[in-house]
């Protein structure tokens, strides 16, 4: 049997709401370039990478314009409403040009600090594993259960991580439980949540903590010191 291929599919349809920025996050600058750029610059360098399909939003007029969009291995599809419909519109469009055993490794366009180092060695790991797998990172401060801004009681955070992507699976086994999930109401914030209801063991990959996501404002001067200490090291 031919070694398996991974697709990479980057949500990227989001408007950033939490940014309050006008212009969606994924184009926002970023050291000189859009966030979404330095994104698929690292994701294009994914061992045996099949392709790398762009999650993008109905209206977006902005990717194009991005010199990684004139890639031959980069193909822009419509997204969906929700972060879980625009994977799921990928996978779909993957269904019909993807073979029985291919990975799909989704990562978020809102993520540009992945290091290429941490990429491969999360693929080489996950490769072995059946079922698919996640990278996350153990949680370092005590936590709270807080409501009306008063704290309701201390968490036990013994067992808890913060899931990050990149998040890879079967192409179809993943395929089948986001839309099972999906059709079912199940609430998916990330891709292992559809694969954990379907009853799949996920493997845990360590991740890394400049590993963020740009959510909040001051998110994004965070990710350009990340970005500057990446390539001073
Ligand atoms: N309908 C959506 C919503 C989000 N995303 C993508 O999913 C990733 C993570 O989502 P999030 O950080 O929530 O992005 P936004 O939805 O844009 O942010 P917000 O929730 O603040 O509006 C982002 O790369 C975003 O572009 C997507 O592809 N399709
Ligand atoms: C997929 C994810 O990045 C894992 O932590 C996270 O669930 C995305 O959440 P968002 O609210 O869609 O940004």
């Amino acid at each position: 049997m031919n070694t398996p291929k991974i697709w990479v599919l980057v949500p990227a349809a989001g408007t950033g709401s939490r940014m309050q920025s006008e212009t969606p996050k994924q184009y926002l600058s970023l050291n000189g370039q859009p966030v979404l750029e330095h994104t698929l610059n690292v994701l294009l360098q994914t061992p045996q990478l099949a392709g790398v399909i762009v999650a993008l939003g109905p209206e977006d007029e902005r990717f194009g314009s991005l010199a990684v969009a004139r890639d031959p291995r980069v193909q822009p599809i419509v997204g969906g409403r929700e972060r879980a419909d625009s994977v799921l519109a990928g996978l779909r469009y993957l269904a019909k040009r993807a073979a029985s055993h291919d990975w799909v490794l989704v990562h978020d366009a809102a993520r540009p600090c992945l290091t290429v180092s941490l990429l491969h060695s999360f693929c080489e790991k996950v490769a072995s594993e059946t079922e698919g797998g996640i990278l996350a990172v153990p949680v370092a401060d005590t936590l709270k259960w807080v409501e009306q801004s008063t704290i309701g009681r201390t968490v036990d955070r013994s067992h808890l991580w913060a899931a990050q992507t990149p998040q890879m699976f079967p192409l179809f086994t993943l395929t089948q439980a986001l839309d099972a999930a999906l059709t079912e109401g199940v609430p998916v914030t990330d891709e292992a949540s559809a694969m954990e209801w379907a009853g799949h063991t996920v493997a845990v990959v360590p991740g890394a903590p400049g590993n963020i996501k740009i959510t909040q404002p001051q998110d994004l001067a965070l990710a350009a010191l990340i970005l500057r200490a990446q390539e001073e090291s």
